[in-house]
């Protein structure tokens, strides 16, 4: 039974102010039907780990695809670990296409993720001229066929992956649900020709101007399992609202 995932985004957002406010906010909600992530910028993982609490998983928005050395300006996996992230953002397309992150740097970071304990959130999708010419499922297909051949079945477990059309990021405009549902199914579909049970367990969000005004409809897809929420999250009364969708 794959439990629903709501994993806010605060991308480059924030201050040590509005981390206390975001959290305290989520925290003094209680018990939600759903298990929470959030993914603030790198300075604040410390102390939103310290205000998370138990409930509330905290995650970086990217990784070193190295161990340690002479990389200036990069964060490695184990550094994450070791402030209390559990969770870490792979590939996201502001990656791919504003720092040319390619699938097999994906892979990588991926690799070294699931070797430091972390939870990987891989990120995939497609652009509007992509599926304008009919290639998402396609396009879907080649950004995860590397870690579908090179990652274990037990490396799997540690990976929960995020559909995100480009088209839908920050736009306001979102994929409607069954345009959502035809590619998490298509994904599902993929891992199911790898192996039933990894299919079967695996979690795949949504993301792309989700909000709690249809973030209903969205999660109650089949193949949907919660959503991967930008500008949304930074409002907690509006990340609540998807929670509890
Ligand atoms: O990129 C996203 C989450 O990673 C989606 O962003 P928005 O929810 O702001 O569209």
């Amino acid at each position: 039974m794959r439990r629903t995932l709501v994993a806010g985004n605060w991308k480059m957002n924030a201050s040590r102010a509005q981390t206390e406010t975001l959290l305290s906010g989520i925290r003094d909600a209680g018990d939600l039907p759903c298990d929470v992530a959030v993914f603030p910028p790198y300075p604040y993982l410390s102390q939103a780990v310290e205000a998370a609490g138990e409930t509330v998983s905290v995650g970086a928005q990217n990784c070193a695809d190295q161990t340690s050395g002479a990389y200036t300006g990069e964060v490695a996996c184990d550094m994450l670990s070791d402030v209390g992230a559990s969770m870490v953002i792979i590939g996201h397309s502001e990656r791919r296409t504003l720092y040319g992150e390619t699938d097999d740097v994906v892979l990588r970071k991926t690799r070294l993720a699931i070797d430091c304990g972390l939870t990987a959130v891989v990120c995939v999708g497609e652009t509007l001229e992509q599926r304008k010419s009919g290639n998402a499922e396609a396009v879907v297909k080649t950004q995860l066929s590397l870690l579908l051949s090179e990652l274990s079945d037990t490396d799997w477990q540690s990976v929960v992956i995020a559909y995100e059309p480009v088209w839908a990021i920050g736009t306001g405009e979102t994929a409607t649900p069954e345009q959502a549902q035809a590619v998490h199914a298509h994904i599902r579909a993929l891992l199911a020709a790898r192996n039933e049970s990894l299919a079967a367990s695996t979690r795949l969000l949504y993301g792309g101007s989700v909000k709690a005004a249809n973030a209903a409809e969205l999660f109650s897809q089949q193949d949907i399992d919660g959503g991967l929420v930008g500008g949304a999250s930074l409002d907690v009364a509006e990340f609540l609202g998807i929670c509890r969708a």
